[in-house]
């Protein structure tokens, strides 16, 4: 047998999300002492939250510099198609990545417009260090007005204002390697500037994410990551203040065990489903099969980029994010509610690789498109 080769047998995926429908309903009639008539059953709360991460992981490893007009022009279109988070840019050193540089005039973008946005919209920037984070504030200062809060959106009963919020995300690695080529220093060292980033990002009233990169293998060190780690990196993070905690399969050479493995190991942590985002790329084509498991496990936030735009710069070989289009139809296909257009973010995925000239990764993208054709309107 395969070192990898998953382990449990991979169950229908209609009989997955019947299976959760079915230990929810369980877990509530419990609860409730075991009499609850179907009609009075909270239904399942079948929302998935996708994070899209194309315009900042996608482009960011693109060798030919994008135009500003360009990355705010994908921005835009994306905002429209339901998604409620778009992660637009990195205040990262230009020497290091050099596609980010633009990210201060996106940001200008998103304060001084007007992004027409079916939902109420959130965008992320990246900020390894405090003089990322300050290169992102003396922009907001300049407008003060033109952003909600995390006070503001977490308000329930607010009237939704039309304003965007932001959020500071960080990135830690799993491993010491990844970390050193990355962001040049140790996991330890890097941990204490993002305490410093989350800490002024808290003290902007800013939402916070933070990553860990290769929970799943690493290019520099293989697949033995190990997860008491990433729970350890995680609780840091979260202790410092972050809101979220994106577990990046970097390499895509996460499987379907180990993915069950990690999720199990942060668990008995005490790392709760809720503060937990998965991000894959799909390198070794694991990454549906992979959030199959989480969703299972009972994760409810997913990272993806249109037209499975990506790679990393410091993980060599790395393909794409896991597509956007084929996050929406497998999430759809299950019976969970994305909110997100398919036919829109199809559109867009096709757009942009032809824009960029890269291929369209997407295999449904490309299948809504193709239907689409064969009967001669919307598929
Ligand atoms: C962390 C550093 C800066 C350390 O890099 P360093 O060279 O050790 O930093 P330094 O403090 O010595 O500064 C070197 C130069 O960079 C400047 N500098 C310093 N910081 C900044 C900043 N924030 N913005 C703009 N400029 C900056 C600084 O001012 C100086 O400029 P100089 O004096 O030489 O002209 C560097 O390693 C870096 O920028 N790394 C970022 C790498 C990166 O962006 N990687 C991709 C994102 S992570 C990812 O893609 C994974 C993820 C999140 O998607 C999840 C997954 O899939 O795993």
């Amino acid at each position: 047998m395969a070192r990898f080769a998953p382990t449990i047998p991979l169950r229908s995926l209609r009989c997955i999300h019947a299976r959760s429908i079915r230990r929810f309903a369980t877990a509530t009639d419990a609860a409730a002492g075991g009499t609850t008539s179907s009609a009075s059953r909270p239904s399942f709360d079948n929302r998935v939250k996708i994070v899209e991460v194309g315009p900042r992981d996608g482009l960011q490893n693109e060798k030919k510099a994008i135009p500003l007009a360009t990355k705010i022009d994908l921005i835009q279109r994306l905002a429209k198609t339901g998604l409620s988070t778009i992660e637009a840019g990195a205040f990262v050193s230009p020497k290091w990545v050099p596609q980010m540089d633009n990210s201060s005039e996106i940001l200008e973008y998103i304060l001084e417009h007007d992004m027409a946005a079916p939902v109420p919209m959130t965008y992320s920037f990246l900020a390894p260090n405090i003089k990322g984070l300050n290169n992102a504030n003396a922009i907001l200062a300049k407008h003060p007005a033109a952003f909600e809060t995390e006070s503001m959106r977490s308000k329930q009963d607010a009237t939704p204002s039309g304003k965007p919020a932001l959020e500071i995300a960080v990135f830690a690695a799993a491993t010491e390697a990844f970390s050193q080529k990355n962001l040049n220093c140790d996991i330890a060292t890097s941990l204490q500037r993002f305490q410093e980033v989350i800490q002024g990002a808290k003290g902007a009233n800013l939402r916070v994410r933070a990553y860990i990169s290769v929970v799943l293998g690493c290019p520099f060190e293989g697949y033995e990551v190990n997860p008491h780690k990433v729970a350890e990196i995680a609780t840091d993070l979260l202790e410092m203040g972050a809101d979220e905690i994106s577990l990046g399969d970097t390499t895509g050479m996460g499987t379907a065990p180990r993915t069950k493995e990690l999720l199990n190991c942060l668990k008995s942590a005490g790392i709760r489903n809720e503060d937990i985002a998965m991000h894959f790329h799909d390198t070794y084509g694991q990454a549906l099969v992979n959030t199959a498991v989480a969703l299972e496990h009972g994760i409810r936030t997913f990272d993806s980029s249109v037209g499975g735009l990506g790679g990393c710069p410091y993980s060599p070989g790395a393909t794409g994010n896991v597509a956007t289009e084929n996050v929406v139809y497998f999430m759809e296909s299950l019976g969970m509610d994305t909110g997100v257009d398919l036919d829109a973010v199809s559109d867009i995925g096709q757009w942009i690789t032809h824009e960029i000239g890269k291929p369209n990764e997407s295999s449904v993208g490309k299948a809504v498109l193709g239907a689409r054709t064969r009967t001669g309107g919307k598929a």
